[in-house]
């Protein structure tokens, strides 16, 4: 059978581990696709750098553009908006089935690249891009393609989870735990995208996109990271039972003007008795919801080279035999036009930290402020510090503009020093 040629762009810490795995399964790759794969081209930034595999000789290019004209099969695992966006059009352009690992492009242009793999018929496939290794996307848009998904809650970032985690369990510092998640090829080229909920926010749109059949891009995300999440944060979660995660939510809304997406990305405390909570590590976790079969959960490895070259090989299988049978797997399903809700609208609860006078009539201020709002308390707790004491309130279920309006009346109140954190609340009793 004539080889399938196959092109992979970028050999970093998933590109490397691509090319590890199509010499090392090549027997297995081959009867299961049906026909060879060839690998005619990597392209590299710099010819000289040091990889972590082996490139067979005369393979390294740094003409990407070239290479991917005599490609059936374009691996894209560059990363970033150019020049991959321009790479992978021209690769459909040129005839090429594309796999991507590249959220941060999907999540900003997808629908570009959807309606030019519809122009060209070919594939653009892309489970590497959500949580590494774990098969998410393929459920969401064919397993449970009959079923109607109400909401889609996940740890998708396993750079922030490996930080937080080293925080909770082995009372690490920021800065330390992040070089360890840098040095085990977890983080982003530019860590900034995993740390302030870039990448999570870029995963969640792909996510609600697929889950909710609209169109939604990274700036409908509301996005929240974690470098704001101190030491003191993570001690108060653990006093409540709980512990923080930086958690991706996509959920359907109902309202007077019909069904709208609600999503969003932000640090919460979650009860440690919630499954999200026992995702330690690197680690993704992704619980759906849906009417008809009720709660799944999708758990492994969200990050690494190989876990994600895993997921990029399952890919290029699928695409590769779709194409030797002159098929297509399914495009972008954005029928439903869902709008975007914006953050104000959505419900959630808080967890504020506030430091007060400690004298009479306090506490009763701090609830009426709650009060104004229409926020009810769930917990109220109060340990006495000298002369202040400081009072940590969770609340009931309320709009997010709601809490954040009882925020700034608490921050102008007299007897309010400080309010030293605030962080929602999630998966426990509403
Ligand atoms: N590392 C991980 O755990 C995961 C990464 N991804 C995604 O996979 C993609 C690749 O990520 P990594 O391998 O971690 O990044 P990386 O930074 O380790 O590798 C990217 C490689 O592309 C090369 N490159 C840059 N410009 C190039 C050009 N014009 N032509 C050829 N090569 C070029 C760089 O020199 C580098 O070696 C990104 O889109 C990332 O978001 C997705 C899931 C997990
Ligand atoms: N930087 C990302 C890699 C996978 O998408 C992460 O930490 O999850
Ligand atoms: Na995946």
């Amino acid at each position: 059978m004539k080889p399938l040629k196959v092109a992979v762009l970028g050999c970093g810490s998933v590109g490397s581990q691509v090319v590890r795995l199509l010499d090392e399964q090549a027997g297995d790759l081959t009867a299961r696709v049906g026909a060879p794969l060839e690998l005619v081209g990597v392209a590299v930034r710099r010819l000289d750098a040091p990889r972590e595999v082996k490139v067979p000789e005369g393979l390294l290019t740094t003409d990407a553009e070239e290479l991917v004209t005599r490609a059936d099969l374009v691996v894209e695992v560059i990363g970033g908006i150019e020049p991959a966006r321009s790479l992978i059009l021209r690769a459909l352009d040129h005839g090429a089935s594309v796999v991507t690992a590249n959220k941060a492009l999907l999540a900003a242009d997808g629908p570009a690249l959807y309606a030019a793999a519809d122009l060209a018929a070919r594939d653009l496939f892309y489970e590497a891009a959500v949580a590494g290794a774990i098969p998410i996307l393929r459920p969401l848009r064919e397993s449970l393609a009959g079923d109607r998904v109400t909401r889609v809650l996940g740890i998708v970032n396993g750079t922030t989870n490996f930080i937080l985690d080293k925080m909770d369990t082995a009372g690490s510092g920021f800065a330390e735990a992040l070089e360890e998640a840098q040095e085990l090829g977890y983080a982003e080229a530019d860590p900034t995208a995993d740390v302030e909920g870039f990448d999570a926010a870029a995963k969640a749109a792909i996510l609600a996109s697929l889950a909710f059949h609209s169109r939604v891009t990274v700036d409908d995300v509301h996005r929240e990271g974690i470098s704001e999440v101190t030491a003191a944060d993570v001690q108060s979660a653990r006093e409540m039972g709980s512990v923080v995660k930086l958690l991706a939510i996509a959920e359907l809304r109902g309202g007077e003007a019909g069904e709208a997406v609600a999503v969003r990305v932000h640090p919460a405390m979650i009860p440690r008795s919630h499954p999200l909570a026992s995702v330690r590590e690197a680690f993704n976790a992704v619980f759906v919801e849906s009417e008809a079969a009720g709660e799944l959960m999708f758990y492994g490895p969200g990050a690494g080279g190989s876990p994600t070259a895993s997921a990029v090989l399952g890919d290029l299988v699928t695409v590769a035999r779709n194409q030797l049978a002159g098929t297509r797997g399914p495009g972008e399903s954005a029928y439903a036009e869902r709008p975007v809700l914006p953050m104000g609208e959505t419900v959630t609860r808080y967890h504020v930290a506030i430091d007060v006078d400690d004298r009479a009539g306090v506490l009763a201020a701090v609830a009426n402020a709650f009060a104004d709002q229409g926020v009810s308390i769930q917990t109220v707790k109060q340990e006495g510090r000298g002369l202040d004491a400081q009072l940590v309130v969770v609340s009931h279920s309320a709009t997010d503009a709601q809490l954040a309006a009882t925020v700034d009346q608490l921050r102008t109140m007299d007897a309010v020093r400080e309010v030293t954190s605030v962080m929602r609340v999630e998966g426990g009793v509403e």
